[in-house]
């Protein structure tokens, strides 16, 4: 129906090693959202992503996505639709950029010119020079290795992005770059994204909407500037906290010159 939402968890519930990770999880996500997921270290965030794309099967619940369960047809078959990059990127070193572009158009069977033709063009989208396409993975920045791995992830048109801290290796101001770059790509490509940060400040300016996990467990779940504002859960306030403290501290000495 039109007014489902685009992924839908209800109840999702995962045991790892015999502890419980995530606890009855339900989310909705209308179409063209950017989420940003955040937590503390452990808190289950990689767990609930992974639950997505049937890297982990949940123990209990349901994920929808556009309407039909994700365990109707083949996981292939899914993940043509799920684009995923995470920390580090995992490029084949001994691949090239467009090889390394091209894995799943491969794997899907289009022929030379049609994959030359999408790796020519996912270069213009993250912004890479053209000749790229015949480096090696160890001949490239970290931020240039992190465009690559966005680009791959992008590579079969997919319309839900899974993000699991994309941007972590990198320094300050490239990870400020290539995360308004990625914004202005969701904008543009009508990307639905759920990305998982630590960073809260990242996850305040890049989002529309982020879902705090506490031990398995969606704590707040509001807008950016609802979230600043709000009380009630001791967890949650600590973690907003922190970015304002910061922002007054800045504050006072760009006041103070
Ligand atoms: N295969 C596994 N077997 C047992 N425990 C696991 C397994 N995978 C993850 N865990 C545990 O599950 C918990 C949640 O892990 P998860 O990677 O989802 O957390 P996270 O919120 O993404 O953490 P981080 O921010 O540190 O990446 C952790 O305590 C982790 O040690």
């Amino acid at each position: 129906m039109a007014n489902d939402p685009f992924l839908e968890l209800h109840h999702v519930a995962k045991d790892l090693g015999a502890r419980p990770i995530l606890h009855a999880v339900s989310l909705a996500i209308p179409a063209g959202s950017f989420v940003a997921l955040v937590g503390p270290s452990g808190s289950g965030k990689t767990t609930l992503l992974k639950t997505i794309n049937r890297l982990i099967e949940p123990d209990s619940g349901s994920v929808r996505l556009d309407g039909t369960d994700i365990n109707v047809g083949p996981k292939h078959r899914l993940r043509r639709r799920i684009g995923y990059a995470f920390q580090g990127i995992g490029l084949f070193p001994h691949m090239n950029v467009a090889e390394n572009i091209g894995v799943v158009p491969r794997l899907l069977g289009w022929t030379e010119a049609a994959r030359a033709a999408r790796v020519a063009e996912l270069l213009d989208l993250v912004a890479l020079p053209a000749d790229f396409a015949a480096r090696r993975p160890n001949t490239l920045s970290g931020g240039q290795t992190q465009r690559v791995g966005i680009a791959r992830a992008l590579a079969a048109r997919p319309s839900l992005m899974l993000m699991d801290e994309p941007f972590g290796t990198l320094d300050p101001v490239t990870r400020d770059e290539l995360g308004r770059a990625y914004r202005a790509l969701h904008d543009r490509l009508d990307l639905t994204t759920i990305m998982v940060t630590h960073d809260i400040t990242e996850a305040l300016l890049l989002a529309d909407r982020i879902v705090v996990l506490i031990e398995g467990t969606i704590r707040a779940d509001a807008a950016p500037a609802e979230l600043l504002a709000y009380r009630g859960d001791p967890a949650v306030e600590a973690m907003i906290a922190l970015p304002q403290a910061q922002a007054r501290r800045l504050a006072a000495l760009v006041d103070a010159r």
